[in-house]
């Protein structure tokens, strides 16, 4: 039987030959699932070759722990691999009890197609029980590119750059390594020791329910019969340019944060001077369209600012405001999208919000709807579906009009009626495009039905997991029987964009900045499980010094991270077959990262720290002395204050752009070397942290901070390697 790639098994034959031809890497992952066993055993792979340990159980690969339930392991083996036998075994965590092999014969991976069972491993415990763990394995042809991005740049031009003597890309080889480099014994790290609590505001949406975090309808008092009572913004602008609520009343603990978010709306002190025109008469017009356009500019520079001027200023009313419209069945990814693009958006600096029509349905008509609710021919059903929907639409457009740039709209939108309920509404409002989101792959879908069950606060209630999966099966039957794929407006359909198999980005009728930003993210994220690693450089000489900027080599403590993080490193990323590392291009985080030994290393001038022009190489005591209004300035508003002949973190933020888009689009871990103000704002985008925290996220020195990518978002761990 076949599996993964070779999902088929009458098309294998074909589908081995045509990665042959097209070269690149074979990338094996494999994830086991139970729901039911606790952590104390570890699953593991062992099999005929080196990689996994010869047959021999001791040097069999452990599988990390994706989530309480899921196991996952990923290796990259060529294309014109030898056959490669394997099975899955179990060992104890803490005990010393003899390890258990899965029954059956052996998988068998031949020119990257697969035989076995595909979709369970069982385990014999003792003659009456028996472990069942749910497989999934997929084999993905990825390419060079993608392993390495920066060694195949390299190879490309075997002439590295010189820029002070180190090459823009390099490798040391594991040969090379020794006690100078700080690999020895007596530096030998047990990684768990070192591992921290995350702040309180750590990335953490794998373990909370995407839905759960969007916006609450604002006039909950229109869901009668509610205790919760919301007050009806009526807002009036203020000379700030904040909005203001002039209404009282009782909030609920649950929505007094978002009611307070509600009344103050950046509306970015930070948008572009304009230059003045000629004519005086042209130049109070072109004030009079400023000053509209500043309350809803988004908080941002560079690129992003430029085109909202140019939006503000030459584009039609209702392009102003953009309405991304979910459309898809249950479980194809809709919410985990829109809550990415919504984090995505809102890092760049424009005004963001995910409105999720399950939320409103939940808050209206509770939490214990069966799959009945959803049948195509329950009038009632029907009706109160669509009257959530359209709850959730107006709020969306009373949100623009009062300055909101881009709403994000969670629902199936699953036919043309509802979607031309939606285009109605919008009308000389907002600029709407459906972003349909579609999965054919059986296993995905299989997956993330199991992980709807889990999470969504719909199934809470339900205590049997078995129950819940035949509601959830039977309401998507419901939902399949009347689904119209998008053919309508304007759209973005994204088509079996996480299975691997390389699938593909339609769109039609799209056009401008925003939208073609939005293309772009999404075309390069993808849901591989891998983490990436962000880290200051050691500890420099300037910073010992207190002087910012410059390019300092390291401190003697500095030197010493260097080594504890090179051997930090090779425990960590040991199971993994491909990872790079990234540095910027100042000495600094380069002397950081040369101990780590084995991976590519790419310099990016990027991730370079904030340039503090004029300031750079003083202490702050310096700046406050001899500058104090720059002083002053700063400290008033950090994200905005830009150093003279230097850079603002708005300037930062958009510089990163690049970067994360690279870091999104790669499949094998990441390890960033880089400085504390590139730090911060690279974190605020993964911890989804508002702009306005960015320039005082606390990015300690000689710490680890492992963002884990996955198929429930990010989560974070934290190690701190010296006191
Ligand atoms: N484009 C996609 N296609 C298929 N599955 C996806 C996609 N994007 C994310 N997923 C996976 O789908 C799971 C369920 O997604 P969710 O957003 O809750 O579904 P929906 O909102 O469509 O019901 C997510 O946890 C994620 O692992
Ligand atoms: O924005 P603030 O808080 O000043 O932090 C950024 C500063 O951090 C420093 C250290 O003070 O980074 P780095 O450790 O990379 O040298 C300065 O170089 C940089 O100007």
């Amino acid at each position: 039987m076949g599996t993964g790639a070779s999902k088929n098994p009458d098309s294998s034959s074909h589908g081995s030959e045509e990665r042959d031809q097209a070269g690149g890497q074979l990338y094996v992952s494999l994830r086991m699932e139970n729901y039911k066993l606790n952590g104390d055993i570890i699953p593991h792979v062992y099999g005929s070759v080196p990689l996994v340990g010869s047959w021999d159980s001791s040097k069999a690969l452990s599988m990390e722990r994706e989530y309480t339930f899921m196991w996952v392991l990923s290796f990259v083996v060529p294309p014109n691999h030898e056959t490669l036998d394997f099975k899955f075994l179990l060992k104890p965590k803490y005990s010393s009890s003899p390890c258990i092999v899965e029954e059956g014969p052996n998988r068998q991976l031949t020119a990257g197609t697969l035989h076995g069972d595909g979709w369970s491993a069982m385990f014999k415990l003792s003659s009456d029980e028996v472990f069942e763990y749910r497989v999934l394995i997929n084999v993905d042809r990825v390419s060079p590119f993608d392993l390495a991005a920066s060694w195949r740049a390299y190879q490309e031009n075997l002439q590295p750059s010189t820029v002070r003597g180190i090459p823009d890309i390099s490798i040391n080889s594991a040969a090379e390594a020794g006690p100078e480099n700080g690999t020895s014994a007596s530096l030998e790290l047990d990684i768990e020791h070192y591992v921290v609590p995350a702040p309180a505001t750590a990335a953490h949406s794998a373990l909370a329910y995407a839905a759960n975090m969007t916006e609450t309808p604002r006039t909950l008092s229109r869901f009668g019969g509610m205790e919760v009572i919301v007050p009806e913004l009526t807002t009036s602008s203020s000379a700030s340019g904040m909005v203001e609520s002039n209404s009282v009343g009782a909030f609920s603990s649950m929505l007094k944060q978002e009611g307070h978010r509600g009344l103050f709306v950046d509306r970015g002190v930070g948008s572009p001077r304009l230059v003045k025109s000629a004519s005086a008469a042209s130049f109070t017009a072109d004030l009079k369209l400023y000053s509209e356009a500043k309350n809803s500019m988004p908080a941002a520079a560079g690129a992003v600012a430029a085109a909202a001027v140019a939006d503000q200023m030459l584009g039609p009313k209702e392009d102003r405001h953009l309405a991304i419209v979910l459309v898809g069945l249950p479980a194809r990814g809709k919410t985990f999208t829109a809550a990415k693009l919504t984090r995505y958006l809102r890092w760049l600096g424009h005004e963001t919000k995910h409105f999720n029509v399950g939320k409103y349905r939940r808050l209206k008509h509770g939490v214990n709807q069966t799959a009945d609710f959803f049948r195509s021919d329950n009038p009632e059903g029907l009706e109160a579906r669509n009257e959530v929907a359209a709850l959730a639409m107006e709020d969306m457009i009373s949100w623009m009009q009062e300055g909101g740039q881009v709403g994000i709209f969670d629902a199936t939108n699953s036919t043309r009626n509802r979607r031309s309920m939606l285009m109605k509404m919008a009308e000389g409002k907002c600029k709407i495009i459906f972003l349909e989101t579609i999965c054919n792959d059986r296993q995905i879908i299989e997956r993330n039905i199991r992980l709807k069950v889990q999470q969504s606060p719909d199934y809470a209630e339900v205590p049997d997991f078995e129950a819940g999966y035949h509601d959830f099966k039977h309401r998507l039957e419901n939902y399949e029987k009347v689904y119209e794929p998008v053919e309508e407006g304007s759209y973005i359909k994204m088509i079996d964009m996480v299975s691997g198999h390389g699938g593909q980005i339609q769109v039609d009728n799209i056009s401008g900045y925003l939208p073609g930003r939005i293309v772009f993210f999404l075309v390069n994220t993808h849901l591989t499980p891998r983490p990436i690693l962000l880290t200051r450089h050691g500890e420099s000489r300037d910073n010992v010094r207190g002087r910012i900027g410059g390019d300092s080599v390291l401190s003697d403590t500095g030197e010493l991270y260097a080594k504890k993080l090179a051997n930090f490193v090779e425990k960590r990323l040991k199971n993994e077959r491909a990872a790079s590392i990234w540095t910027s291009t100042l000495q600094r985080t380069i002397i950081t990262a040369s101990p780590i030994v084995g991976f590519p290393k790419i310099q990016w001038r990027a991730l370079e720290e904030i340039n503090a022009g004029v300031c750079d190489g003083m202490t702050y005591e310096e700046i406050k002395k001899n500058m104090p209004e720059e002083y002053e300035s700063r400290k008033k508003e950090k994200l905005r204050y830009r150093y003279p002949r230097g850079e603002s973190y708005l300037d930062v933020i958009q510089r990163l752009e690049p970067v994360i888009i690279e870091l999104e689009r790669q499949r094998a871990p990441v390890v960033v070397v880089s400085h504390q103000a590139v730090l911060r704002a690279l974190y605020a985008y993964f911890a989804d942290r508002p702009l306005k925290e960015i320039p005082h996220i606390e990015i300690p020195l000689h710490t680890i901070i492992e963002i884990q990518m996955g198929v429930s978002g990010v989560q974070e761990k934290r190690y701190k390697l010296m006191d």
